[in-house]
Order: structure tokens, then C-alpha cells, then sequence
């Protein structure tokens, strides 16, 4: 069903929609059923066109960030994005990508993330654009232009309190609400029963948390001790409703149902080491039904069936944060990176496109002190351990979707650091080239230690630079090499022909050809 279901809920906020005129060139058919997309003529925007669609305003682009570490326990982001719902935050809650793998990487927490100067939102848009959009977009994910989808609803995110929502199969309900019973995705009879430890991660859709199974001398199961457990939250549109019976409700409704099912779909369909395991769900209708939340025949949003996906669980936590607050030694970003490119060159050839790659859905197997102890050891025992393991685990697949090998996709999503200029230009593209892409940013924060297309460290505030949006930048490809400059890694060579025009862009088998790639795989046969 996955791939023909309606473009999903990720889009929870209506895209601000684009004046006509700024599109008068494009006379486009979209069919939503199919998500096929007629453009009679293309549209040619010119930069000062697309700097007034590049508002942040204007783009249905994430504005908020809402990072977690697991070895940290603070306030959750979502507390504070949702603090007041009539006065919207005046700040992109985003990680600070300025610090990342740099000397003051003690700087990265909460307050240096919320308290960004660089990220404020009222640079990219008049104060009053700004009130009129946050007070609606609180979504870190996107949507669309107009007539790609037009019939999105806002909706405003709010926490989902998880209390109100514990539904398990009635036959093992949990004792507490510490505990959670699910069935295994391979033997679906199999009851795995977890007890919550702590919350590990936070993201616009899910809470995750980090739960264990008491019950684990059963060897039988080889699931492991540790799961990540991905609690879904429903928008507040769906939960708060008292007209669920409403077009909007039910328009809503399925396109969260869509979502869903198409990440459970593809997750419970793979196999592969470098991507997250999806080992056992709360609730088998969620991947045996097309419509598990339809089905609940709701009454009031508070009646939806919780999803609690139980994942393998990555103790190092995500890239993001790796990068942050370690400077990271070559080999093991080389490493990275080429697991990286089996997880995708793997998608793509299941013909999936992932859609949401960037640094925090690239999770860590391992704590970074470990994987430098092994590797460090003098004896060939640790080296030989590295080379067994498989260290990365590609996360996060609430946007990718399944494509015929010659499809373009229509929808504008994904994030918007990381998003390329054809799907900011609202143009069908290859869902695969949007994903070389983000690797190559993935590739390039890695080697500089910031983003590629923030404002340079150099630009002044005020200035023509800092006041440019990310997407005014992404749309003249105006990025530059800085502290890798004189370098002459082969990793710019990935970099230099990913984030670049489609027409020349590598592909993931280039990309898996590389010399900064195949030498590193050529290591690790064993994780091709
Ligand atoms: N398997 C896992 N092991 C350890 N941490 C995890 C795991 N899965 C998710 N996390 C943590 O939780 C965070 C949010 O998870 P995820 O990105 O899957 O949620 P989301 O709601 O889809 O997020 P987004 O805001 O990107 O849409 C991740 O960035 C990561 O820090």
C-alpha cells in the first residue's frame, strides 16, 4: 500500500502558500491519488523570485529542533516549543550546528541551542510574517507548495500526553505504565515485554525512549537486552478534536495513518545491518491493517491507538551529537560515512527513498569512547573486534517512501538544512538524487564542522550574507570550502559532485565507487 497512499501527515502545518503569481510560469497537474505531477512549464525562478519564496516564512521548512542526549537529562525542547502556543518562539529551537565537532564543543547544550543568534527567525522574515507563521508552523518537517498538495491543514503540534493514550493488547495489559508489552515482528505470537528505563531522544513525531527486556535469558529471541522505543505523537489536531467526524479530522486523520503505515511498512520489509531494526510494535494492527487508526473508528481523538515501535537501540546516540562533542578522527568519519552509503545504496536499490537524511537520523551503535578504546588497542583483538561491528544505523524513516525505478517524487519535504534545490523549486525530482544530496551535507558538516549552507563564520550581521535564508543560499548552490580548504581528501570529491546540479550529481553507486568509500569498505567486506 505504502507508496500509493496520499502524501503524508509529515506536513502537519499547511504549507504558507506561494503567492500565484511568484509560480505564474508554472501551469502544473498534480494527481494526488498517484502523486504524479504534470509541469507543462517548468518554472524559472530567478533569484529574487526565489528569495521571496525563500522567506522562512514562506517555506514549509523545520523550525524547530528538538534534540536529546541520552546521557543528558534536561527539560525536554518540546516543553519549551509548546510552552505557549500564543506566543510563538522567537528562536529556531534547532541544534547548533555552529559548534559542531569544534573545540568549544562544551558550548553545545540546551540554552547555547535555543539562545542561537544566528538561527533567529526574525531574520528571515518581518515580525509579523513571523508571529503569523510560527504561531502555525511548528513542525521541524514540511509540506508543500501550492499545488503540489493543496489541501494540507494546519495543525499545531502538541505534546501527546502518553498517559491518555496507553492501549495495549487487552490480553497482557502492562502493570504499570513503565512497562510495555509488544509482539515481535518475526514471530508476532512472541510477546516482548520491556520496562522503561529513561527518555533518550526527542523528535517533532515521537518521543523515544530507552527501554529493557527483563525477561532476556530467553537467548531464543536474539533481540538483544536494549530497545529504543519510538512512542508516535499523534498531532494535537487528531488527539484535542471534538469533531472527529469532521472532513478536516478525517482528512487529517488518514494522512497520519499513511505516514505510519508506510515507515512500519518499509521498516518491518528491510534487512540491513546499517539500518535501524524494526524488532517488535505494541499493537500488530499496525502492520497487519491499512488502516489501523481509521479502524479504531475514533470518537474523539483521545481514543487513537498508541504506536510504540521497539527498535534496536543505538547507545551512541546520533550523529549530530557525536560530531558535537567530539572532534571525530578520520577513520572513524570515513567509517561512518561508508556505512552510511551501504544503508542508502542498500534503500535505493529496494528502490526506497529515505527523504530525511541528515547527521541526527544517522545513529551511533556504539559510545564514541568505546569504539576509540578498540580501536586504539595495541592488540590485533580491537582492531579485529572494529572491523565485526557494525557501527551505524540509518533511522528515521517517517518520510521515506517506495518508487518505481523511473519515478519522480512531487512532495517538498525533508529538512531544511539538508534539502536540495529541486524540491525547494517545488519541481518533481529523483527522490534518490535529493538523497546524494543530503549525503554529501552529511559529508561536509562531518569535514568543516558547520553546515554548508549557514552563514559563513566570516559574515557579518546585517550584512547581505547573514540576512540570506539557508534557502536563498541551497537555491545558488552557494557553499564553500573553508577549514578543508587546502585539504586534498578524497572526501571532497564525494562532496564537490553531490551537493551540486542534478544533471551532474552522483548517485549513490558513484558514491559507493569512490576512493574515500571503497578503500574503507574494501576493510570491512564483511558490512557489504
Ligand atoms: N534506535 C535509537 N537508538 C537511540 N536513540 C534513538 C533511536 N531512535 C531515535 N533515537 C533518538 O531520538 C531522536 C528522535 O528520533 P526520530 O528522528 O526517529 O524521531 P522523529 O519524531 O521522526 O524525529 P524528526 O523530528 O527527525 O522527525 C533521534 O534523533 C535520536 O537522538
Amino acid at each position: 500500500m505504502g507508496h500509493q497512499a496520499a502524501e503524508m501527515y509529515r506536513c502537519p502545518v499547511q504549507a504558507p502558500k506561494l503567492e500565484q503569481n511568484e509560480f505564474s510560469a508554472v501551469e502544473s497537474e498534480h494527481d494526488d491519488q498517484n502523486e504524479t505531477w504534470t509541469t507543462h512549464t517548468p518554472p524559472k525562478l530567478s533569484t529574487q523570485q526565489f528569495c521571496s519564496v525563500g522567506d522562512m516564512s514562506m517555506l514549509p521548512t523545520p523550525l524547530v529542533y528538538t534534540p536529546m542526549s541520552p546521557h543528558r537529562s534536561v527539560k525536554s525542547p518540546v516543553d519549551l516549543r509548546f510552552a505557549s502556543t500564543t506566543s510563538p518562539p522567537s528562536a529556531r529551537s534547532k541544534k547548533n550546528y555552529g559548534s559542531l565537532n569544534s573545540p568549544v564543543a562544551e558550548s553545545f547544550n540546551r540554552s547555547h541551542v535555543l539562545e542561537d543568534k544566528h538561527r533567529i527567525l526574525s531574520e528571515y522574515a518581518p515580525h509579523s510574517a513571523v508571529a503569523a507563521a510560527t504561531a502555525n508552523t511548528l513542525s521541524q518537517r514540511i509540506t508543500s507548495l501550492s499545488g503540489v498538495d493543496r489541501n494540507l491543514e494546519t495543525v499545531e503540534e502538541t505534546r501527546v500526553a502518553t498517559t491518555n493514550l496507553s492501549h495495549t493488547p487487552e490480553s497482557l495489559s502492562p502493570l504499570t505504565d513503565e512497562l510495555l508489552t509488544t509482539w515481535l515482528i518475526k514471530e508476532p505470537s512472541q510477546p516482548l515485554r520491556l520496562q522503561k528505563i529513561r527518555q533518550i531522544g526527542v523528535g517533532n513525531f515521537s518521543d523515544v525512549y530507552l527501554y529493557e527486556s527483563p525477561e532476556f535469558d530467553n537467548n531464543e529471541l536474539d533481540v538483544g537486552a536494549k530497545f529504543a522505543v519510538k512512542h508516535v505523537k499523534y498531532p494535537d489536531a487528531l488527539v484535542l478534536s471534538s469533531s472527529p467526524k469532521s472532513p478536516r479530522f478525517r482528512e487529517l486523520l488518514s494522512r497520519v495513518e499513511s505516514s505510519l503505515i508506510r515507515e512500519l511498512d518499509v521498516l518491518s520489509s528491510i534487512s540491513h545491518p546499517c539500518i535501524t531494526n524494526l524488532i517488535a510494535i505494541n499493537n500488530l494492527a499496525f502492520i497487519s491493517s491499512s488502516r489501523p487508526l481509521s479502524n479504531a473508528n475514533p470518537t474523539a481523538g483521545d481514543n487513537l491507538p498508541p504506536c510504540d515501535m521497539v527498535l534496536s537501540y543505538c547507545a551512541g546516540g546520533d550523529l549530530f551529537e557525536m560530531a558535537s562533542q567530539n572532534v571525530l578522527p578520520d577513520w572513524l568519519l570515513r567509517r561512518i560515512f561508508a556505512e552510511l552509503t551501504l544503508a542508502v545504496k542498500y534503500l535505493h536499490e529496494n528502490l526506497i527513498v529515505h527523504r530525511d537524511l541528515k547527521l541526527e537520523n544517522v545513529l551511533i551503535k556504539y559510545p564514541f569512547d568505546t569504539l576509540i578504546e578498540l580501536q586504539g588497542r595495541d592488540d590485533h583483538d580491537g582492531a579485529a573486534r572494529l572491523e565485526r561491528l557494525h557501527i551505524v544505523e540509518l533511522a528515521d524513516f517517517g518520510l521515506c517512501r517506495r518508487i518505481a525505478s523511473d519515478e519522480m517524487c512531487t512532495t517538498r519535504c525533508g529538512s531544511e538544512d539538508y534539502v536540495s534545490p529541486e524540491i525547494l523549486m517545488g519541481v518533481p525530482y529523483d527522490g534518490r538524487l535529493s538523497d546524494t544530496w543530503a549525503m554529501g551535507v552529511i559529508l561536509y558538516a562531518l569535514l568543516e564542522g558547520r553546515l554548508p549552507f549557514d552563514p559563513l563564520p566570516t559574515a557579518v550581521p546585517g550584512k547581505r550574507q547573514r540576512r540570506s535564508s539557508t534557502a536563498h543560499r541551497i537555491s545558488r548552490y552557494e557553499w564553500r570550502w573553508i577549514k578543508m580548504a587546502e585539504s586534498h581528501s578524497p572526501a571532497k570529491q564525494i562532496v564537490e559532485n553531490c551537493v551540486n546540479r542534478k544533471n551532474s550529481r552522483w548517485d549513490i553507486q558513484k558514491i559507493f565507487e569512490s576512493d574515500f568509500v571503497s578503500s574503507e569498505l574494501a576493510s570491512i567486506k564483511q558490512l557489504n
